[in-house]
This record gives structure tokens, C-alpha cells and sequence, in this order.
């Protein structure tokens, strides 16, 4: 699904979160997002999922604007897995899943069983499928993490925006999540804050004050210079043996100095 912001901007009690972003995300690419902590990852994405009152600029989901959808009919095209996000305390692993479903269903259409085998594939894909009648308050944060995901995967969107989605995963399952998002046949847009996670992106965008300061291939965006320059780190580019990938090593400027 094609995304299109344009002159995006967010302002709140007269600071400026959001500043004049510009982007195209191309159908089923897997664009990272990567900057420094307050640097406006999850507010940009927030904007281009409308979820902000108010917002400078435009958004356009397939040349449609979002201003003019209703939530039902953008929650039918994105699905978005915000940091932190909770569910109801007394809901059961399945049941939290089953609300991925939601846009899709009404009075008329109750969940029905391709509904069902839907909601069975994203806990399978998750690998939740053991946990299905676990209740959500006693799930780890890794565990609810994996349930949120499932959820947005039951939604089946064509465009799936994931907000740190590796945070609170043991690094299996970020290498399966990351894996599962890529192989995913919709278009992903997802905050980053590991630089090595990230160059497996197609393409980077990188946030500094609110502002998206550059954009495009990995290995071009985050040269050694631009990290040290936005993130105040040394890098050591390394190179995997196994497939050439290139791979970061992090230092304190300090110990460079
Ligand atoms: N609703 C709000 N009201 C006031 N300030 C806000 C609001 N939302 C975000 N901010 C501020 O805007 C800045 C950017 O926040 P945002 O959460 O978008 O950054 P981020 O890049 O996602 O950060 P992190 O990497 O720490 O998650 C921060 O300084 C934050 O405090």
C-alpha cells in the first residue's frame, strides 16, 4: 500500500514535535525508522496513522486523504502496534487476538470461521498457538508484546506500522519477528532503535528534533559519520563473514576522544 505525507508537522502547547516531514512509503517495503530518544519517531508515526488531532500537512493512503476515512476504514488498511500498548486485563490470549478482527466485523457479520482460521495463523505465525487460552495477566512483556503483534496480523492490513516492535523480546524472538515482518507480503513501517536490525530495512529514515533528516538505503543513511553525528557514538562497521553483511560495533565518542 502506497503512503504519502506530505509537509507533516505536529505541534503541541508550542513545541514543535513534528516538523514538516515529507515521505512516500512504497507498497511492500520495509521502511525503519531510526533517531534518538524524543527525536519524534512515535509521534510521526502516530501522524500517519491519524491518530493526532490537528495535524500540519496531509497524508494520502493510496492517493486516498486520511482526513476523509472513517477509523473503520483505515483500521481495514493500517494496523499499528503503538509502544506500550495494553489490552484489557481479563481478556484470554485468543480473545485479544480475535479484536484484530474488529474492522471487519458488525452486527450483521459476527466472527465467522475464516475469521477464526485467521485469528488460529497469527497466533501460529506469533508463535502463540500454545498460549491461546492463557489469560493476558499473567503474560510476560515479551509474551504481550507477541499477542499485539498477532492481533495486528489478524487485522491483515496492507500496512502494518510497528513501534519498537523488538522491545521487550528475547533476541530469538526479535530475529523471528523481524524474519516474520519481512517475509510479510504488506507493506511495514517500523521505529527502530537498533542500528543492526535496522540495516535489514530496504530503506531508513532518520528523525533528529522532529525533523526527518535523511532517507533511503540502509548502508547509504547510516554511514559512520551520520551515526556519530545524530546518535554521539563511534562506530566500527564490521563485516559478517557468513554474507558480507555489514554489522556495527558501538563506543562511547568518550573513548575516542
Ligand atoms: N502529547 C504530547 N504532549 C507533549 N509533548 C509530547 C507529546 N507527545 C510527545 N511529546 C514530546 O515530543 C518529543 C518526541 O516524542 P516521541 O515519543 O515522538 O519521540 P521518540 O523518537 O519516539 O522517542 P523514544 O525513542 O524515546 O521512544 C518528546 O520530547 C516528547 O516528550
Amino acid at each position: 500500500m502506497k503512503l504519502h505525507a506530505h509537509n507533516l508537522g505536529w505541534t503541541t502547547r508550542g513545541k514543535t514535535i513534528v516538523d514538516d516531514v515529507t515521505l512516500d512509503i512504497l507498497p511492500g517495503e520495509t521502511f525503519g525508522l531510526v533517531g534518538p530518544n524524543g527525536s519524534g519517531k512515535s509521534t510521526l508515526l502516530r501522524l500517519l496513522t491519524g491518530l493526532l488531532p490537528r495535524p500540519a500537512g496531509r497524508v494520502h493512503l493510496e492517493g486516498v486523504p486520511l482526513e476523509s476515512m472513517s477509523r473503520r476504514d483505515i483500521a481495514q488498511r493500517i494496523a499499528f502496534v503503538e509502544q506500550m500498548a495494553d489490552t484489557s486485563e481479563a481478556l484470554r490470549v485468543r480473545d485479544a487476538v480475535e479484536l484484530g478482527r474488529t474492522p471487519w466485523l458488525s452486527a450483521l457479520t459476527p466472527l465467522g470461521p475464516e475469521d477464526r482460521r485467521i485469528v488460529t495463523e497469527a497466533l501460529e505465525a506469533t508463535g502463540l498457538a500454545h498460549m491461546a487460552g492463557h489469560s493476558w495477566s499473567t503474560l510476560s512483556g515479551g509474551e504481550r508484546q507477541r499477542v499485539h503483534i498477532a492481533r495486528a496480523l489478524a487485522q491483515r492490513p496492507r500496512l502494518l506500522v510497528l513501534d519498537e516492535p523488538t522491545n521487550h523480546l528475547d533476541i530469538h524472538h526479535q530475529l523471528s519477528l523481524l524474519r516474520l515482518v519481512s517475509m510479510l507480503s504488506v507493506t511495514v513501517v517500523m521505529a527502530l532503535h537498533d542500528l543492526n536490525q535496522a540495516m535489514g530495512c530496504d530503506r531508513v529514515g532518520v528523525m533528529e528534533n522532529g525533523r526527518l533528516i535523511a532517507c533511503g538505503p540502509p548502508a547509504e543513511v547510516l554511514t559512520p559519520a551520520r551515526i556519530a553525528a545524530i546518535f554521539r557514538v563511534h562506530v566500527t562497521p564490521l563485516r559478517d563473514p557468513d554474507d558480507n553483511a555489514t554489522l556495527f560495533r558501538f563506543h562511547c565518542l568518550e573513548d575516542h576522544s
